[in-house]
């Protein structure tokens, strides 16, 4: 079996305190120290072997979300080996950025087509943007859902919130898929959680009143947003996530996945997710 070396990971590092790792197994951002505080959360049991996926940080989920006949659940991409378009490069004072790419020739390529994936990591002082391309390299047309799904990192899940929210429906994966009416701006975690809020704008704030922090999560032409925290019984499913973990984190996961981007032959998709921190 594979296992993780220094040469699977691409760091960005502004100063001691201001950096970002990535690693080039599903190009999963493990971890981003901003002003010395890390934001992300990575289990303490994640695997790193190059098979698995990585649980925690940033994994990208392409092309599908959730279970799929062809492949993998989230799809190939958060287990495929990516490689360094661009390496990490300053492109003015206190901006850093890095490019890496997949391309069906680096995959199993179970999926059939052609395709050119860009995935352009940007960290500053005050924000880390993440901003994925896809290109459609096949002669005919294809679709596909995508999906960012960050864990970030909490004091204590019951004492967060998740705003943006306001006047909206979500799907429910722990109720079958039902659908439910948000009045409250704010989203609150008690119990497993695991929704589907198609079409909200955001931005989000993660508020986390233990920490003094908020993060501010940003997303362009990802229109859905999902939510999720497996609680303890989920937490007990996963052999990769400690019992005890589902208290410090929750994902709040920009996406385009109630409906299906199609793109026709040399047509491009471009979307992104800005996190920035506040301290309150
Ligand atoms: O265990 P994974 O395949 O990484 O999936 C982790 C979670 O990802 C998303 O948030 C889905 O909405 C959940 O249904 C799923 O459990």
């Amino acid at each position: 079996m594979a296992s993780a070396t220094v040469d699977d990971l691409v760091m960005l590092e502004l100063d001691a305190n201001n950096s970002v790792s990535v690693s080039r197994h599903g190009a999963t951002v493990t971890s981003w120290r901003h002003k010395g505080e890390e934001i992300l959360f990575l289990s303490s049991k994640a695997v790193f072997d190059n098979v698995k996926a990585i649980r925690g940080g940033v994994p990208i989920c392409f092309p599908q979300f959730g279970p799929w006949d062809l492949g993998p659940q989230h799809g190939f991409a958060r287990t495929a080996r990516w490689s360094v378009y661009h390496p990490p490069t300053s492109l003015d004072e206190g901006t850093i950025t890095a490019i890496l790419e997949l391309n069906d020739q680096q995959t199993d390529n179970a999926w059939g087509y052609k395709f050119t994936l860009l995935y352009s990591i940007t960290l500053t002082h005050t924000t880390l943007e993440l901003k994925v391309g896809v290109e459609n390299n096949s002669p005919k047309p294809f679709d596909f859902t995508i999906l960012l799904h960050p864990y970030f990192s909490v004091s204590n899940v019951e004492a967060i919130s998740v705003t943006g929210f306001e006047n909206s429906h979500y799907f429910d994966k722990n109720k079958d898929g039902a659908k439910f009416v948000q009045k409250e701006n704010e989203v609150k975690i008690t119990s497993a959680t695991d929704k589907i809020f198609p079409n909200v704008i955001g931005p989000h704030a993660l508020l986390d009143p233990n920490k003094n922090r908020v993060v501010v999560i940003h997303k362009e032409n990802f229109p859905d947003t999902v939510v999720w925290n497996p609680w303890t019984e989920g937490a007990k499913k996963m052999s990769d996530f400690g019992d005890d973990e589902f208290a410090h984190m929750v994902c709040v996961e920009p996406g385009f996945v109630s409906n299906r981007v199609c793109l026709e032959p040399n047509q491009e998709f471009n979307a992104s997710m800005t996190l920035s921190v506040e301290m309150k």
